[in-house]
């Protein structure tokens, strides 16, 4: 008698999560096309927050609920500000623009939504984590952001999602236009789908071996990722062409589909510990497109731990085959700090 071994795709839970990002990424691109200031607050940590970080919070986190009721869901947002009386309007905007997109939740469920992201879970079980909008002053700028999903067993993510919605579709092709999601599922793979949700084609890293022939992708803004350093390791690689800054985790798409083979993520700030949101459905896509991502001592990134990755500083991502010569350049550049 044969014994089969029962494999689990996660196509239920993939299916699902890019249902919810298609829904939230309809959101992001309509509000962000027509942006006004009443769109825009200041979080009590002064970071920036919009209508569109809240609505994309609220259809996700719904979306999700309807198919995984018992799921633990971990997201950036939370509705208290919503909820104070002086918010009324601000809370009747986010309302009447997720309804154009989900007419039937009302807004007690929208706000329950919201809030049930905000809530703690057992961090070493499966839950999902969610950013709405990674990189709001991206979105705010009018340039590239992410809406970013992805499911965590055990302290490390098994399915992502990435809506990229001002990325293009397939750079070898740009007249295909501006959207995609990128997606992965652990041990099959990373994908493009169209914003709409259908899938394109699969994607991998870059062959690149030569370090100096890396292109290498950093943040925009200087105040995420200290730019300084970046340019040390890259000159300690012989890399003369200028990095590629691009917001958010656009920056693992372009890494996970070869238009760059380098992502570096050095914080000014050397104790600041990032928020699990903010690197797991990248990881994923990276990893699954044949790359590797590691903090900068080469540790993997350890999703068990909580709302942050307190064990990890830093985060590198890299097409694998350069992943050991880039960490050597910064163990070097750290001996000269
Ligand atoms: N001080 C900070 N240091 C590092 N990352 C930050 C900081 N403040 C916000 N972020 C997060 O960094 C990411 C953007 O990085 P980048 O500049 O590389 O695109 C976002 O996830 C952003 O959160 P948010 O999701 O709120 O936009
Ligand atoms: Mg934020
Ligand atoms: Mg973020
Ligand atoms: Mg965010």
């Amino acid at each position: 008698m044969s014994t089969q071994r029962f494999t689990y795709t996660y196509a239920h839970e993939r299916q699902v999560a890019i249902e919810a990002v298609v829904k939230a990424c309809r959101l992001c691109r309509a509000i962000q096309s027509n942006l006004t200031a009443e769109h825009k607050i200041s979080k009590a940590d002064t970071s920036p927050v919009t209508v569109a970080d809240f609505g994309s919070q609220a259809l996700i986190v719904s979306h999700l609920l309807r198919a995984f009721l018992q799921d633990a869901i971990v997201g950036e947002e939370s509705a208290t500000l919503l909820r104070q009386p002086e918010q009324a309007s601000l809370k009747a905007h986010v309302v009447n623009l997720v309804n154009r997109i989900d007419p039937h939740l009302n807004e007690t469920e929208m706000l329950d939504a919201i809030d049930y992201g905000a809530q703690t879970c057992d961090f070493t079980q499966r839950y999902w984590t969610l950013d709405p909008i990674d990189g709001t002053k991206g979105f705010l700028r009018g340039d590239q952001y992410a809406v970013a999903l992805a499911l965590i067993e055990h302290g490390e993510p098994v399915v992502g999602v990435l809506g990229c919605p001002n990325l293009l579709l397939n750079p070898a092709q740009p007249e295909q236009g501006q959207g995609c999601l990128l997606t992965a599922v652990k041990g099959q793979g990373a994908a493009i789908y169209t914003l709409e949700g259908t899938r394109t084609h699969s994607i991998s890293v870059a062959p690149v071996s030569e370090p100096s022939q890396a292109r290498f992708c950093d943040s925009v803004e200087a105040a995420h990722a200290s730019h300084a350093e970046h340019a040390k390791i890259a000159e300690l690689l012989g890399i003369t062409t200028p990095s590629y800054r691009i917001d958010s985790q656009c920056k693992y798409a372009i890494v996970a589909r070869g238009e760059a083979s380098i992502y570096l993520r050095i914080s000014p700030t050397p104790n600041y510990r990032s928020w699990i949101w903010d690197h797991a459905a990248g990881t994923i896509v990276v990893q699954e497109a044949g790359g590797k991502v590691t903090d900068m001592d080469g540790y993997p990134l350890d999703f068990s731990l909580g709302r942050k990755l307190f064990k990890n500083s830093g985060v590198i991502a890299t097409n694998g085959l350069l992943h050991e010569i880039v960490l050597g350049a910064i163990r070097q550049m750290i001996k000269r700090r």
